[in-house]
């Protein structure tokens, strides 16, 4: 199966749990949502230049770079033919460890049996995003310590919806949680009060690094 590799690069993984380590981002092609505050918005267009890559090209870059952790990301990694096929190939290597940024509205139910599943980081989509009424609530069941909800938020109406779904699912006692600001949106000082405020014990808060690290508007990075 050949895939759709709009981008492919190493740099420090910028989110989640493996922020500041090394890692090498496979990025694909196209999206089933359209979030308001979308960073990669030109990965989805319909005629976005994109090479195609057969499983083991991917696998040959991703060796060749020496880079152990492997992030999956788009559009929606997901939604990709044969990703089945690519994660057969990943998940035989122990030299690797791969992540996949999901935006939760595609069934995780068919990726978690595979022997050595990758860690998945899943979006709640926020009021913000306008996508919220697409999210798949099902997901949460099949997430564990290895993985991640991820809320970004863009307002203290994003982050009372957040609190509600954290609370209502158990979500801190199931998986990793992280609240990351929309990018520029929010005082991440008025983030840290509202968790002081709730008591949002087991919550981790995290900027986007890499647009810390260089300008945010840079691809490749
Ligand atoms: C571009 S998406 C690709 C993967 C998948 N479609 C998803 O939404 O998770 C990767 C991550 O970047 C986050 N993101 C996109 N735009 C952002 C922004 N302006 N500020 C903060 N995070 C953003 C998304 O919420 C998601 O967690
Ligand atoms: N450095 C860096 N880290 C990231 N972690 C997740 C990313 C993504 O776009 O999914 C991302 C990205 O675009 N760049
Ligand atoms: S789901 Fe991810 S790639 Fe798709 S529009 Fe939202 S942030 Fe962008
Ligand atoms: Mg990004």
């Amino acid at each position: 199966m050949d895939f759709k590799v709009v981008e492919k690069f190493v740099s420090i993984n910028g989110e989640g749990r493996l922020s500041g380590q090394l890692a090498v981002f496979i990025r694909f092609a196209g999206c089933n949502l359209d979030c308001s505050y979308c960073d990669t918005q030109w990965a989805n267009e319909e005629n976005v230049k994109y090479e195609l890559m057969s499983e083991q090209e991917i696998y040959q870059y991703i060796k060749a770079t020496k880079v152990k952790n492997v992030t999956l990301t788009g559009g929606e990694p997901l939604l990709q033919n044969g990703l089945i096929e690519l994660l057969n190939i990943l998940s035989k290597d122990d030299n690797l460890s791969v992540e996949i940024e999901t935006n939760g509205s595609v069934s995780l139910k068919e990726f978690i049996n595979i022997k050595n599943p990758p860690k998945f980081t899943m979006d709640y989509k926020l009021p913000s995003s306008n996508m919220e009424q697409k999210m798949l609530i099902d997901n949460f069941k099949y997430l564990t310590k290895n993985d991640t909800v991820k809320f970004v938020s863009g307002s203290t109406n994003d982050l009372e919806k957040a609190k509600y779904i954290i609370d209502q699912h158990n979500l801190v006692s199931k998986t990793n949680v992280y609240i990351s600001p929309i990018f520029g949106d929010i005082n991440m000082a008025d983030i840290v009060d509202f968790m002081q405020k709730h008591n949002m014990n087991g919550v981790t808060l995290q900027a986007q690094l890499h647009k810390i690290i260089w300008d945010p508007n840079e691809r490749g990075v």
